[in-house]
């Protein structure tokens, strides 16, 4: 193999949010980086990391990929083919490789297509945006093309950011994610998505003021500020995602009718079946948290509220349904768990656990219009989302995201502080899961 510990460098191709976190946080470890962007990007990054001795810039990533001994591609999903056909050629005789990208098929397939055979491969991917902190984050690591010695030498690579390192296949990190992630993105999508139809915003509305709403609109609003190539790209590329993404559109669909035609039992029994089959006895893992008290303090809005407002939680009786129908326990799923999904699995526990929310919600969805059309809208919405995503098409999606994220883009600056304050208390206390 001829590298040693001492004198490797990592090489990074694809200097944004992701790529300057790990380059950030490898080089203040004692690693040596070796890191570039797109070719116009070259001086601006430069000028950057002018004071960080151990970071070197290059133009372009033929020069990254010949000098370093493990090279991470950290570009977009919809690019990792033609990023790596273009620079894998040029990997160090030796090397390891791997990528950054949420969805393992597409950049697998890239790797084994343009790489040369003496290169081994060995990819990775933090379960968590770039503002979090990694330490007990999971991270998974994929012994794809690699000797147990390479795959511990990026484990110890990696070992400085302290996260939980998970060793999994690809085409289990894509089965696992489609739910963990894909399928999550798919609910807050569609609730903004909604929102923005019925011109709300919703944090200036009672009814979405205080407790579980609270985590809803922080979240929706916080994946609305990021870039669309992230949502887009591990949804679109991932094929368990699409089958995912399209039972919860069923799923809301057949319990919004039930809703309308007023079938109080049989929406009764379906609700209850489903949660009975996701939260069985003895799964509940640790008490999440998500106690009103803590998730009245992270409001948008300056009302202050009595008691929750009642409300028909369709997308929350939709995962259940959803995760009962694909035969999915969540909580299996820790291993791969982002902090959105264990929120969400915490809101969705905390009503599913509370037999008297969960029976309001029931009772609510048929006897009170105040829900009707913000749930016909949710409907739409995510069958929309469902296929756009089945369709493929990124140009599209990233329309559709655009186009709502545009609406609340005023209040991104204050909702991504509450946003992150927010995590930050509940993650706290929701981050060590079995
Ligand atoms: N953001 C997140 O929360 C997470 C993202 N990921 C994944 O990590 C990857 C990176 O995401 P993120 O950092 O957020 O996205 P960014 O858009 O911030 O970063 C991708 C970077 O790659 C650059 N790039 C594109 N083509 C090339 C090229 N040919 N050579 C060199 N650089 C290139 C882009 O430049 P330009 O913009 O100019 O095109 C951009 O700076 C994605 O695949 C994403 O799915 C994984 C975990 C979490
Ligand atoms: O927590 C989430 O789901 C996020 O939105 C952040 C994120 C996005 C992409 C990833 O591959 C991993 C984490």
């Amino acid at each position: 193999m001829g590298r040693t510990m001492e004198d490797a460098s990592i090489g990074i191709i694809g200097m944004g949010d992701m790529g300057k976190m790990y380059a950030q946080r490898l080089s203040d470890a004692g690693w040596r980086i070796n890191a570039c962007d797109r070719p116009e990007n070259y001086e601006s990054l430069k000028q950057e990391f002018a004071s960080q001795q151990r970071v070197t810039l290059f133009p372009n990533g033929h020069l990254v990929s010949r000098l370093s001994d493990f090279i991470l591609y950290s570009v977009e999903a919809g690019v990792i083919d033609r990023v790596v056909a273009q620079y894998g050629p040029s990997t160090k005789v030796g090397a390891i490789v791997g990528g950054q990208t949420s969805c393992k098929a597409p950049e697998l397939a890239a790797f084994e297509k343009h790489l040369p055979s003496d290169v081994e491969i060995v990819s990775c991917h933090s379960l968590h945006g770039p503002k979090v902190n990694p330490r007990g984050q999971p991270l998974v690591l994929i012994q794809h093309r690699a000797s147990d010695e390479s795959l511990q030498f990026v484990d110890r690579i990696l070992s400085c950011f302290g996260s939980k390192h998970v060793y999994l296949t690809g085409e289990m990190h894509d089965r696992i994610t489609a739910d963990t992630q894909a399928v999550t993105h798919a609910a807050f999508l569609s609730m903004g998505t909604a929102w923005q139809a019925n011109k709300q915003f919703p944090w200036e509305i009672s009814r979405w003021v205080g407790g579980i709403e609270n985590v809803k609109i922080n979240i929706t609003l916080r994946i609305y500020s990021n870039k669309w190539h992230v949502y887009a790209g591990l949804a679109i590329l991932n094929p368990a995602a699409k089958e995912q993404i399209r039972q919860y559109a069923e799923s809301v669909t057949d319990l919004y009718k039930l809703m309308l035609g007023g079938h109080r039992d049989e929406l009764k029994r379906r609700v209850k079946a489903a949660g009975a089959a996701v939260f069985r006895e003895g799964q509940e893992g640790q008490d999440l948290l998500l106690k009103d008290e803590v998730l009245d303090r992270f409001s948008l809005s300056n009302r202050s509220r009595e008691k929750s407002p009642p409300n028909s939680h369709l997308s929350l009786l939709a995962i259940v349904d959803c995760w009962s129908k694909l035969g999915i326990v969540p909580y299996d799923h820790m291993i791969c768990s982002t902090p959105l999904f264990r929120l969400w699995l915490g809101v969705t526990e905390y009503l599913f656990r509370n037999s008297e929310l969960l029976e309001e919600a029931i009772d609510t969805a048929i006897d009170d219009n105040t829900f009707r059309s913000d749930d016909l809208e949710f409907t739409f919405a995510a069958r929309a989302w469902s296929d756009c995503v089945s369709f493929g098409d990124f140009e599209s999606y990233r329309d559709r995201f655009e186009r709502i994220a545009s609406y609340f883009a005023p209040r991104f600056p204050e909702a991504s502080q509450l946003g992150n304050e927010m995590m930050k208390t509940i993650l706290e206390k929701t981050t060590n899961q079995p």
